[in-house]
């Protein structure tokens, strides 16, 4: 019990930083038929590792879930069948085992858990996130890659004209990028009594419900606002329609075929920051960091950046599409540093997998971390940041090869490629055209950055990067 009692409480010690410890993890809900089903003796089920009573493998698991998984698919396989608490989850790891799962039977694996606190900060999980594969998730995805195109254009002059939405708001009361950091620390946590019941205490005594309503008020009251305002100036003035219009313009449209309401609007909203925001920040922040661990990548952008806008200070979108090595940089920042290791998914209905067979309601996780660093798929330098790898390769971001999934694949690809991939590139060719830089002392005091991940449903930097930029125009 004492041993129980540690696993248990090591989730919490520390409020927001152990709840997120799990990260990717939870997005579950508990159907206990599915544990049933898969004790049945009759079954080939994929190899496990030894699992303690009551916790199953939740013990063997770090604050750094992709690389505890990985260590456990090296000794038990690319398909591996792991318990928390009572829930099954499936894990993939290789590229062949994730192209069965995402592609060849990805309808059956097209849905996603969903914990208690997913189904109360999410609208029930009407976003798009999260909600069911279906006519609703078909109809908003539409849409939404349309309304895309519109967001990116929207951030950037937003970067460019100072966040209107980043700081307090004129009553000093809600902090955006607060209400969108707790979000994320409730998505990471860990519901222990979903997967214990007996430990179901430990959520009271975190008072998690009482943190998911404080989440639910201010995000709403925030969102209810932001969307009054467009009400009030309705576009008709505007040069163009932002994201927050075009939603409403869809929600008056009685002609879509399906319902959608304010309640949908807002969720969808704040979907697009959970979604958008972490992850495209972490993309840069590892580009950032990798560049400077390796100058000679970067003189041999900056040259690139340069040869392709000789002229203007700013480097524009359409310049940007142009630069090769670029591209191949940020390709090679995701293979080795996908914001979201694990991807989530929910199967539901028996299948046969590989030869093993696997139960409806079984959560599969596929471990892209994983998958991009296999050396049967990227050679022995696996581990390395190498652009060179990508130059002259078909390899895109759509998932069509499934040994590169930084943004998932199939049915439930994530729908914000083109947003991200637009404002990361833009920013990361401005900042490197325009400056040299330098960390001033490095964890070996060689001014090299650290490579130390956090932990969180996220996985974005440890530590800051903290720098300091140069002219680099003195040095043409
Ligand atoms: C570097 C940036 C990004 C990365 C690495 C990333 C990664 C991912 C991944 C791995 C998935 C799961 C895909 C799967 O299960 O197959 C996903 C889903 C999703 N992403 Fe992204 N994403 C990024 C940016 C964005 C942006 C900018 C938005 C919106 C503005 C966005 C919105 C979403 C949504 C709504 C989903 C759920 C799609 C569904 O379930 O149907 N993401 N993303």
């Amino acid at each position: 019990m004492d041993e129980l009692h540690e696993v248990a409480t090591a989730y919490y010690n520390n409020g927001s930083m152990e709840q997120q410890n799990l990260a990717w993890l939870f997005f579950r809900a508990m159907d206990v038929d599915v544990l049933k089903r898969t004790a049945n003796n009759n079954l080939n089920l994929p190899p496990s590792p030894w699992r303690l009573p009551l916790i199953g493998n939740l013990h063997q698991l770090s604050l750094h879930p992709h690389r505890s998984i990985r260590s456990l698919s090296l000794r038990y396989g690319p398909l591996m069948l792991i318990h928390f608490g009572r829930v099954p989850i499936l894990v993939v790891s290789s590229a062949d085992a994730a192209h069965e799962v995402m592609k060849i039977q990805d309808l059956k694996f097209a849905n996603r858990p969903k914990s208690q606190v997913i189904k109360k900060i999410l609208n029930g999980g009407r976003n798009l996130a999260f909600s069911p594969y279906g006519e609703y998730w078909k109809q908003i995805k539409v849409n939404l890659s349309e309304l895309l195109g519109t967001l990116t254009v929207d951030v950037i002059c937003r970067l460019a004209l100072g966040g209107k939405y980043s700081g307090c708001d004129e009553r000093g009361e809600i902090n955006f990028r607060h209400i969108i950091r707790t979000y994320m620390e409730l998505l990471g946590t860990f519901p222990v009594g979903e997967y214990i019941p007996s430990l179901a205490w430990i959520d009271r005594i975190c008072n998690l419900d009482g943190k998911v309503k404080d989440a639910i008020n201010k995000s709403d009251s925030f969102l209810e606002r932001v969307v009054q305002e467009h009400e009030v100036d309705d576009g008709a003035h505007k040069e163009r329609s932002d994201f927050v219009d075009i939603l409403l313009s869809v929600q008056k449209d009685k002609t879509m075929g399906f319902e959608f309401n304010r309640s949908d609007l807002k969720i969808i909203l704040l979907d697009m920051f959970i979604g958008g925001t972490s992850t495209t920040f972490t993309l840069m922040e590892w580009t950032m960091t990798e560049l400077m661990r390796h100058p000679e990548c970067m003189s041999k952008l900056q040259e690139e950046i340069r040869s392709n806008s000789p002229h203007n200070l700013y480097v524009k979108e359409e310049e940007v599409e142009k630069m090769t090595y670029l591209n191949a940089v940020v390709k090679e920042a995701l293979r080795l540093h996908p914001p979201a290791p694990l991807l989530p998914r929910l199967l539901t209905e028996d299948v046969k997998l590989k030869g093993y067979d696997i139960a409806a309601g079984t959560h599969v996780f596929i471990n892209a971390w994983a998958i991009q660093r296999d050396t049967s798929s990227w050679g022995l330098d696996a581990e390395e940041f190498r652009p060179e790898r990508h130059l002259n390769s078909p390899l895109d971001f759509q998932g069509q090869d499934l040994k590169f999934i930084p943004f998932g694949s199939g049915r439930r690809i994530c729908p914000g490629i083109r947003t991200s991939l637009a404002l990361a590139e833009v920013t990361l060719v401005n900042l490197v055209k325009r400056f040299n830089w330098r960390v001033e002392v490095g964890p070996l005091g060689d001014g090299i950055p650290d490579l130390v991940e956090a932990v969180g449903i996220d996985v974005c930097r440890k530590f800051p990067l903290i720098v300091f930029p140069s002219s680099a125009f003195s040095f043409t």
